[in-house]
């Protein structure tokens, strides 16, 4: 299996915040979902696999070369970010006239298509687009050229239940194209609990695990149970809790080790994305 991208021990200073020693790779053909808190350093990684943002140190290979030694590869990548790089005073039909060029395969019918999909008018002006539709105009542009790897920097956000389903069953739909790769960070996670296949999970500028969705959820478990088995050594097994007045809900990264100690006597389930997220961020630290 061939991977569309691979970081390797990447880091980043800010003043604030630094990214440390990032390491994953992205799989051909497959949706890889990037998750982690506000501040993770999901949109950084995101600026540094499109070579906008350049690391300190590591490697990025992006079909295994390097954007900065071979900037036509960008061709192949359809980038959506959560910043608008459009004029505010062109309407859709000329900021296309202005894109179009600079993508040897850029596809005036589909993008037509996706505009129509997407209820959007070429006449309208980018600043009378709301954020949704401004989105949209993004994901349009960033499908009408046939890259070959979707990089998307929030592209849920902004866009109201329907059409993010809607988005998702489009994305669904591309992916069947095994030629295809697909990258989008969220923190809707139950985004990707539909559709991912991979799950990148960063938090404070690493990444907690990089693994597929499947092992990432056998992997962890839910324990719930009474406060009273709180008494026994436990808590080392867990990675964060939520204490309430009578029980306890907790995550544990090793399911093997969670029903050695909690078998019979607590309630063991099968997290979501969003559990693993909240008891690894939260930690020791939430109370309800
Ligand atoms: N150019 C910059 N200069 C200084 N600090 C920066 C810069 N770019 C990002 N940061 C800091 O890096 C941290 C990570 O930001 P980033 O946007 O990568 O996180 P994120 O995981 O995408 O968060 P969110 O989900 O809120 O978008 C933040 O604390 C941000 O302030």
């Amino acid at each position: 299996m061939s991977n569309v991208v691979e970081i390797r021990g990447v880091s980043k200073s800010f003043e604030q915040f630094s990214l440390d020693q990032v390491q994953f790779e992205v799989k051909k053909g497959f949706i890889t979902g990037l998750i982690g808190p506000n501040g993770a350093g999901k949109s950084t990684m995101i600026k540094i696999m499109m070579d906008m943002v350049r690391p300190s140190g590591g490697e990025v290979r992006i079909f295994g070369s390097s954007l900065t030694e071979d900037p036509g590869l960008k061709e192949r990548i359809g980038y959506v970010s959560d910043e608008n790089y459009y004029y505010e005073n062109m309407t859709l039909r000329n900021m296309r006239k202005m894109i179009a060029p600079f993508y040897k395969n850029w596809d005036n019918a589909a993008f037509t298509r996706y505009l129509e999909m997407f209820e959007l008018s070429e006449k309208s002006k980018i600043k009378n687009l709301s954020r949704g539709m401004k989105m949209k105009f993004s994901l349009a542009v960033a499908l009408s050229h046939h890259a070959e790897l979707l990089l998307m920097d929030e592209p849920t956000a902004g866009l109201d239940p329907v059409f993010r389903r809607e988005l998702l069953d489009l994305l669904g739909e591309e992916i069947l194209d095994e030629n295809k790769s697909i990258v989008f960070s969220t923190h809707i996670t139950n985004d990707l609990d539909r559709i991912a296949d991979y799950i990148i999970f960063m938090n404070r500028g690493k990444v907690v695990f990089s693994d597929s969705k499947d092992e990432v959820l056998e992997r962890y478990v839910m324990v719930k149970g009474g406060r009273e088995l709180l008494d026994m050594d436990v808590r080392q097994v867990f990675v964060g809790i939520r204490e309430g007045a009578h029980g306890f809900e907790a995550l544990a990264p090793d399911r093997r080790e969670a029903e050695r100690v909690f078998q019979g006597i607590a309630l063991l389930e099968t997290p979501t994305l969003e559990d693993i997220m909240y008891f690894t961020v939260k930690g020791g630290k939430a109370h309800v």
